[in-house]
């Protein structure tokens, strides 16, 4: 069991103007901090001592594949169970005292929602359980769904549904806002309008964890990207360092003549092939290998192409993302 904890004093939201997230007045606590998390269940471990230490106002991307324990690390973070071993601790609580004090909201992938009422009364019956809430209309702003406030729920698409949710998570104004893969089933509009409320929303400096499959979320909107696979965490930074992680970048040039040999004698070059009039030079240092074509030989046209991060997911994981059919992944390709 958990020690209770000692109250922590809070900052209080402001509400005239542009609130500020509800969190710790000590600034210095992490927002999350996780240590040594695991939780099997039977013989599958899903979590396998996982660390993980979010800073206020980070955005992270939770990825992985099917299976690779982003929704049990999310419902330990929120404290919707309890690790076999390790410790979590959010804004220095525990998961429960958290969400007790309003410092923690969450948009899962489903839950119960009542149908037959409209989206303002959803909110306002939600907000009628909470001691300290945000104006219902201010938070059904921030969710981009005040113009379909009145529209009774049953009628609201996946999307609606999903900002609804988040309208909800937002009573409180907390700190840290957890989704759990909330676009999944969504279409391409209805991804996009969520995301572009969240991000609206981030800017405010909102700490925001969400576990994902989709490796265009996580690139376009995560400063962070933390790699989970078979309950571990195999890669963490940003897009750009995730991708470097595979870092192979392809070059081509149109040469006419070029030592193969000597490209292939070169550091860090993987291969070298001939199409045609072009070669193709697969490095890790792509830039001398571009420093070479263009003081050695004729070449032009040259061009580099980095790896996308599909790429690096395969490579890091040996998974394919979203492998499922109501789970497309679709990753600009190079
Ligand atoms: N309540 C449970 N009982 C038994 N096994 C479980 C339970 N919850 C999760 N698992 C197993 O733990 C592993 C991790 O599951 P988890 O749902 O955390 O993965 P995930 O990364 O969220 O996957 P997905 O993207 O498919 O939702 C899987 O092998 C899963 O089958």
């Amino acid at each position: 069991m958990n020690a209770v904890p000692a109250p922590v004093p809070l900052a209080h939201p402001v509400t005239t103007g542009t609130p500020t997230p509800t969190v710790p007045a000590d600034r210095t606590v992490s927002a999350v901090d996780a240590r040594g998390l695991t939780r099997s269940f039977g013989k599958v471990r899903a979590v396998d001592g996982i660390d993980l230490r979010i800073e206020p106002g980070e955005v992270v991307a939770v990825l992985g594949p099917n299976g690779a324990g982003k929704t049990t690390t999310i419902d330990l973070l929120l404290g919707l169970s309890a690790p076999d071993a390790g410790t979590v601790s959010i804004y220095g609580l525990t998961p429960r005292a958290a969400v007790a004090r309003g410092l923690v909201g969450a948009v899962m992938q489903t839950g119960g929602l009542l149908t037959d009422v409209t989206v303002r009364d959803v909110v306002r019956l939600t907000a009628s359980l909470f001691a300290d809430v945000q104006p219902v209309d201010d938070v059904l702003d921030r969710a981009g769904i005040r113009a379909i406030a009145d529209r009774r729920v049953a009628k609201c698409s996946g999307g609606e549904q999903q900002r609804l949710r988040f309208a909800m998570a937002l009573l409180s104004d907390p700190g840290l806002l957890v989704l759990d893969e909330p676009t999944t089933g969504m279409d391409v509009t209805g991804r996009r309008d969520f995301w572009d409320a969240i991000r609206a929303d981030a800017a405010r400096g909102r700490t925001i964890v969400f576990a994902t499959h989709y490796l265009e979320e996580a690139d376009a909107f995560a400063d962070r990207i933390v790699l989970v696979s078979h309950g571990r965490v195999v890669a963490d930074g940003t897009a750009a360092e995730i991708k470097a992680l595979a870092s192979d970048r392809t070059i081509r040039a149109t040469v006419r003549d070029v030592d193969q040999p000597a490209l292939s004698a070169m550091p860090g070059v993987r291969s070298v092939t001939r199409q045609g009039e072009s070669v193709l030079v697969v490095a890790a240092d792509s830039d001398a290998v571009a420093r070479h074509l263009l003081t050695r030989t004729d070449a032009t046209d040259i061009e580099i192409v980095s790896h996308s991060l599909e790429d690096a997911f395969v490579a890091l994981t040996g998974d394919a993302p979203g492998e499922t059919a109501d789970t497309p992944v679709r990753m600009p390709q190079p």
